[in-house]
């Protein structure tokens, strides 16, 4: 067949089964939800066009609110495998099943409790180069001149420097405005893939994931459309580098000298392995553009919300400042502050930087509910009947504002998390914490590392354009501007020097 009739015959194929998913019924049928809006997209505009979030929890209108907590809607949802080959690889956010449990196993000795906390003196390395580049600026502004930096911006570079220190051992030399290929093209990445999609973008990536996957990977990788070259540049960039690193790693190792970073730890693991279980030289290459993913925007994100809030409240500013001057910088200093803690915990929980979970049922199965739904039948459920291929879309911001966060789970008030009741009632293992997240132990340090070392230095309030801020949806809950959403990630806060001692 010639390409053209080859593209003809798939599009028709394609057409067809569109339809056909647009109009079959299912079991899930009487789940209530809303109207589909378009034929093609169905209800995956008000989820991904919007901003993040907003319509399971706005007060004026929300699927949370109107529906329940079980929410059907419309959409092609197709397996979402391809696009997560076309950010992180296929590594263990791409595998399945087995090949999942190996890559998690051999990740597994990097990430726990000790190997952790070795990397606090890294982490306030990394925020301290970053405050010697603010300061730097700082003082070479005019007496009382306040400064804006665009915070989005500088967590990215900082928290990219961090991991790739943690997990590499290797400078990307982001924050420092180094000439490391990959420390230019991964700061906004995600945002320039991903961020403001059309309508016609997101029915072009719906309907990808429905082609067969070689013919998905060829089109991919000879496609020059401005998002798919921006994720083919860092695969790229990535993919060399990495080879580089494992085979510096490998040589190191085997002259009995491996160093505590992720990577040499993640090498060492899987040389220890029986034959069996260990991964091939090619697919240990693997981890480390899913660890540069998942370990970078995450702990950006979440360090550029967290100074956000800092800024709107100077009292909640003001008490963390005290508790930080009164305690000394140990791992065990850090634990100790609560209010730190609960201030980073209250982040994750309020603006989660992951926003969607995708599931598919691999066979016919059952869906157990925390409490009963009602049918648009009138059927009552305490538990779904999920038919083998039924997709799932997990909203991670509506189930972090579920009445089990307290009453007031629609505002931001890390003082609950100091409440003994609050923590009693089982919400300390629920939402942030919950169990799918290998580095969150690495993500809670490094996030506290970074504030105490700024709050220590500097001081954040708003700036003009600062109320103006959206929560943009793009993969990740990207922080950006009304009217400016086309500028990519931004937070522009004012920054000053803090005062010193009792000023
Ligand atoms: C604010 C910080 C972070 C958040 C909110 C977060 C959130 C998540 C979520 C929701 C998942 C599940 C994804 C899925 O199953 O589709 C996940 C998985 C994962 N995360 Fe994180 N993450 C954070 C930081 C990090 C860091 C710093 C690292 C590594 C340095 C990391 C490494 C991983 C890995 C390896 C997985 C895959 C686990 C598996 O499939 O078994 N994460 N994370």
């Amino acid at each position: 067949m010639d390409p053209p009739t080859y593209f003809i015959v798939i599009s028709i194929a394609a057409f067809i089964y569109v339809f056909y998913k647009a109009t079959k019924c299912s079991v899930l049928d009487d789940i209530p939800g809303p109207a589909s809006k378009s034929f093609l997209l169905g209800n995956l505009g008000e989820l991904l066009l919007n901003q993040a979030g907003l319509w399971y929890f706005q007060t004026d209108f929300s699927w949370q609110e109107t529906y329940g907590d079980v929410v059907k809607f419309k959409a092609l949802c197709g397996e979402r495998k391809e696009l997560t080959r076309m950010i992180s690889g296929k590594g263990i956010f791409w595998v399945d099943d087995n090949a999942h449990k190996r890559q998690q196993k051999v990740m597994l000795p990097g990430f726990r409790t000790p190997e952790t906390k070795n990397f606090l003196p890294l982490f306030l390395s990394c925020a301290a180069s970053l405050s010697r580049h603010w300061s730097d600026h700082l003082i070479s502004l005019e007496k009382d001149q306040l400064h804006v930096f665009n915070i989005s911006e500088w967590a990215s570079r900082a928290t990219l420097d961090a991991l790739g220190q943690a997990a590499f051992d290797y400078n990307f030399g982001a924050t420092g405005n180094h000439d490391n290929e990959l420390g230019q093209v991964y700061p906004n990445m995600i945002f320039n893939a991903f961020g403001s999609p059309s309508k016609t973008t997101l029915v072009m990536l719906e309907l990808l994931q429905f082609l067969p996957t070689s013919l998905v990977e060829f089109l991919n990788s000879n496609n020059l459309s401005r998002r798919v070259a921006v994720l083919l540049k860092v695969a790229n960039v990535a993919n060399a580098i990495a080879k580089e690193l494992i085979s510096k790693k490998s040589e190191v190792l085997l002259e009995g000298k491996g160093k505590k970073d992720l990577m040499s730890l993640l090498v060492k693991a899987n040389a220890g392995e029986n034959p069996r279980g260990q991964l091939s030289e090619d697919k240990i290459l693997l981890p480390m553009r899913a660890l540069i993913f998942a370990g970078h925007e995450t702990t950006g994100n979440t360090l550029a919300w967290l100074l956000y809030e800092l800024a709107q409240s100077p009292e909640l500013q003001g008490k963390l400042c005290a508790e930080i001057r009164e305690s000394e910088l140990s791992i065990e200093d850090l634990e100790g502050m609560s209010l730190l803690g609960a201030t980073v915990r209250e982040t994750l929980r309020f603006y989660p930087a992951v926003l969607h979970l995708f599931r598919t049922a691999k066979e016919d199965d059952v869906l157990p509910l925390s409490a009963p739904i009602i049918m648009t039948n009138g059927e009552i459920l305490t538990e779904i009947k999920m038919p083998k291929g039924s997709r799932v879309a997990l909203s991670i911001p509506a189930y972090n504002r579920l009445i089990i966060f307290g009453e007031d789970a629609h505002m931001f008030n890390p003082y609950c998390w100091l409440e003994p009741e609050h923590v009693k009632k089982g919400r300390a293992s629920l939402g942030p914490f919950a169990n799918i997240c290998l580095g969150w132990r690495f993500a809670i340090i490094e996030l506290q590392a970074f504030t105490v070392e700024l709050l220590s230095n500097f001081q954040f309030s708003a700036a003009p354009k600062t109320e103006r801020i959206r929560r943009e949806s793009a993969i990740f809950m990207v922080p950006t501007i009304e009217g400016e959403v086309e500028n990519g990630a931004q937070l522009p806060l004012r920054v000053a020097f803090a005062p010193k001692g009792d000023e």
